[in-house]
């Protein structure tokens, strides 16, 4: 088998997109002055959808949501001509080619992210040829079922906040993991305001329930250690990206102090990247994304090394790719979920591009053993809501 063509296109949505309430999640342009909203670099809405086709017709598919635009020339460009006429059983061969090939420039950020696009489609053909689900190729299946957290509840008002959290404890999901709206920049009113909105979440929620902390970046380190004695009390599962990407002595400083496991990693690439993470123990869970981190290839291997530091792995994002490396390893115990909701922050836009992505039920996902490849077609339901750069 040998691939003949890839074809990366940008799904621009064009259809309603929810505006933003005000300070509805911290993060790292907050402590940057400037006269537009902080969080407009960190929008979805486009998205780029790579289909790899083979001599004997199977096409696997690949996703990359980080700068899809600049993703897609990079594939066009670099990483098309590495692997057309190549077997893409030989993926390590491949992967090694598509990394080595742009190192000068490459290794994090959108490249790796471009670089996943390709792998996941390359692993999607990989699981059509032998009719078996990816995860069956990965280590199989270590679970009867996924088990979920919710992921959404953006600052807001805290009633709001407090009532979608009681719809979604009422449709059984057992984890939440909220954002925090405010960092240094809002002094100690945004201390009072973070505070607030975990408490309020609390009341809801109780304490037989898991509830994650979402920084997105917004913090620093001064500040994160004057949070987290004040968090301690709501007992939070981990603190999440309290510091920008690139500060792993804060990260290893803040998980160090024991007081709420630090996660994070949505910003880290490569084997290399966590290897360093887990190394300076900065930590206590890694939330790499399988669309960023180096596709599955990269992941699998993260897998191994996470189980062997005894760190959990629970992966940005949810979404197929990524649940593909959660039913396949005792490592990873549970999956983040964006539920479907009108287009805002675009962590949704996956549901309006795809079918196939498992709903959850009762705070459970279900990967079918009877499905090859990452299970996924290219919805037509919302085509015309999309302008496609092809
Ligand atoms: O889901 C996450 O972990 C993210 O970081 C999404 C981002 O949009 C803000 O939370
Ligand atoms: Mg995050």
């Amino acid at each position: 088998m040998k691939i003949k063509s890839v074809r990366a296109r940008v799904f621009e949505w064009k259809g309603k997109t929810v505006p933003p309430q005000g300070n509805f999640c911290s993060n790292a342009m907050d402590l940057v002055y400037s006269n537009t909203e902080s969080m407009s670099t960190f929008r979805f809405h486009s998205w780029t959808v790579v289909e790899i086709e083979t001599d004997d017709g199977i096409i696997g598919l690949g996703n990359v949501a980080l700068a899809p635009k600049v993703a897609k020339a990079i594939i066009d460009e670099y990483l098309a001509p590495l692997v057309i006429g190549q077997d893409p059983w030989d993926y390590e061969y491949l992967w090694q080619r598509m990394y080595r090939a742009t190192h000068a420039w490459g290794r994090k950020g959108v490249t790796m992210a471009a670089i996943s696009a390709v792998d996941l489609a390359i692993w999607d053909i990989l699981g059509k040829s032998v009719n078996k689900p990816v995860f069956k190729l990965l280590g199989g299946r270590t679970k009867e079922k996924i088990p979920c957290y919710y992921s959404k509840l953006y600052r807001t008002d805290l009633k709001e906040m407090q009532d979608e959290a009681q719809k979604f404890l009422d449709q059984g999901f057992k984890a939440f993991k909220m954002r925090f709206g405010y960092g240094p920049a809002h002094l100690q009113d945004g201390v009072r305001e973070n505070l607030k909105s975990v408490e309020a979440i609390r009341e809801v929620i109780g304490y037989d329930t898991d509830l994650m902390l979402e920084c997105y970046m917004g913090w620093n380190l001064e500040y994160a250690k004057r949070m987290l004695p004040k968090l301690a009390r709501f007992e939070p599962r981990w603190l999440e990206e309290p510091v920008i990407a690139d500060d792993i002595d804060g990260y290893a400083e803040l998980n160090a102090m024991n007081i709420i496991p630090i996660s994070g990693g949505e910003h880290e690439f490569s084997l290399y990247g966590f290897k360093q993470l887990l190394d300076k123990k900065a930590v206590s869970v890694v939330q790499y994304d399988t669309n960023r981190v180096g596709g599955i290839t990269a992941a699998h291997k993260i897998n191994a090394l996470c189980e062997a530091y005894s760190v959990p792995v629970i992966p940005h994002a949810g979404q197929m790719h990524n649940y593909h490396l959660t039913m396949s390893t005792l490592a990873s115990p549970m999956a983040e979920y964006f539920p479907i909701f009108d287009v805002e922050v675009g962590n949704e836009l996956f549901w309006y591009i795809f079918d196939g992505e498992p709903v959850a039920d009762n705070g459970f996902l279900q990967l079918r053993d009877d499905v090859p490849g990452l299970g996924l077609t290219l919805k037509t339901e919302y085509l015309d809501q999309f302008h496609i750069i092809d």
